[in-house]
């Protein structure tokens, strides 16, 4: 369904949000129907010369006419920018989107100046090649008309997935918020220790993305048990047997808990330190 176009203005222009305009861009979203904050002048010449997006370095100028904002700095500069728009948008009443993690959604109502229609999102920076994964919280109040264009918007860059429990949205950034840095984190290594065992990096790279591609592809489209996918890689006494050995006998699943955890745990304890 083709989604309304609204006036949505990026307060921060930084990975997350480019990554989120750039795509939906990409799907067609008229650019002059977007604003995009920043610090740096370079950075919004920039970013209006290569993509025709209205661009301004007053947050408050920028949000003026907008239909929905999306908060994208991070979340130590967030209580501030927050009080520089809290005046428009408590005479205009957009819609608020914030993409940081950890910031409870109360918070951010409150240092608005309550009474807002504040919808917490954790995108990831897939968005940018229409790949994202997206959590999406809503606050009691927000309508259902606005729910669905929060859905819409993220839509155009990914997957989105709604949770009922605001706290989930801590488990949603160990997933899929972070997660990108982890399969990068994996093809590093694997290229590193191709290198060690005699490929070149650019060959080996080209392999070991194909490789990545085609283990998710296989496991959308087939829709297998993980598991079950490997159990079929591995042949009873072969080399993927070897490997997966040695994985789990380092302690790999333990290593993902942990990582995951400590993830989500800082989320929370973001949320205690800039909260209040
Ligand atoms: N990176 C990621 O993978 C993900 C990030 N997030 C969340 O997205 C948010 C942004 O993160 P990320 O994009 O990585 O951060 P970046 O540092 O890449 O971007 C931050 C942006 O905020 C701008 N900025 C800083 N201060 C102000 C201000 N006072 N007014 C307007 N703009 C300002 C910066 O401007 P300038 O460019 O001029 O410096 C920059 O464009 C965070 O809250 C993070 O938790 C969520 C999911 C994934
Ligand atoms: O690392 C961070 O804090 C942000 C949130 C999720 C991904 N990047």
């Amino acid at each position: 369904m083709e989604m309304p176009v609204k006036k949505i203005t990026f307060i921060g222009a930084g990975n997350m949000a480019s990554a989120i305009f750039k795509g939906m861009l990409a799907q067609g979203y008229p650019p002059e129907a977007i604003t995009a904050t920043a610090r740096e002048a370079d950075h919004l010449d920039n970013l209006r010369q290569t993509l025709q997006i209205h661009v301004s370095g007053d947050n408050a100028v920028a949000v003026a006419d907008a239909d929905v904002i999306v908060l994208a700095v991070k979340p130590q500069v967030m209580q501030a920018v927050c009080r520089e728009i809290a005046d428009q948008v408590c005479q205009t009443r957009p819609l608020i989107i914030s993409v940081a993690a950890g910031l409870q959604a109360e918070t951010l109502n409150a240092w608005l100046g309550g009474g807002h229609a504040v919808i917490r999102c954790m995108p990831n920076t897939p968005s940018l090649v229409g790949a994202g994964a997206s959590g999406l919280y809503a606050l009691p109040g927000v309508l259902p008309a606005q729910r669905e264009f929060a859905d819409q918007l993220l839509s155009r860059v990914g997957l989105t997935e709604w949770v009922e429990q605001e706290a989930l949205l801590d488990v949603v950034t160990a997933i899929s918020g972070s997660g990108p840095a982890y399969f990068f984190m994996i093809f590093e290594m694997m290229e590193k220790a191709a290198v060690e065992l005699g490929m070149p990096a650019a060959e080996a790279r080209r392999l070991i993305l194909q490789t990545g591609l085609g283990a998710v592809r296989m496991a959308q489209e087939t829709g297998e048990e993980p598991a079950q996918l490997k159990r079929n890689v591995m042949s009873p006494n072969g080399t993927t047997e070897r490997a997966i050995h040695t994985f789990e006998q380092e302690g790999m699943e333990v290593m993902f808990l942990k990582a995951m955890q400590a993830c989500a745990d800082r989320a929370a304890e973001m949320a205690r330190e800039l909260g209040g």
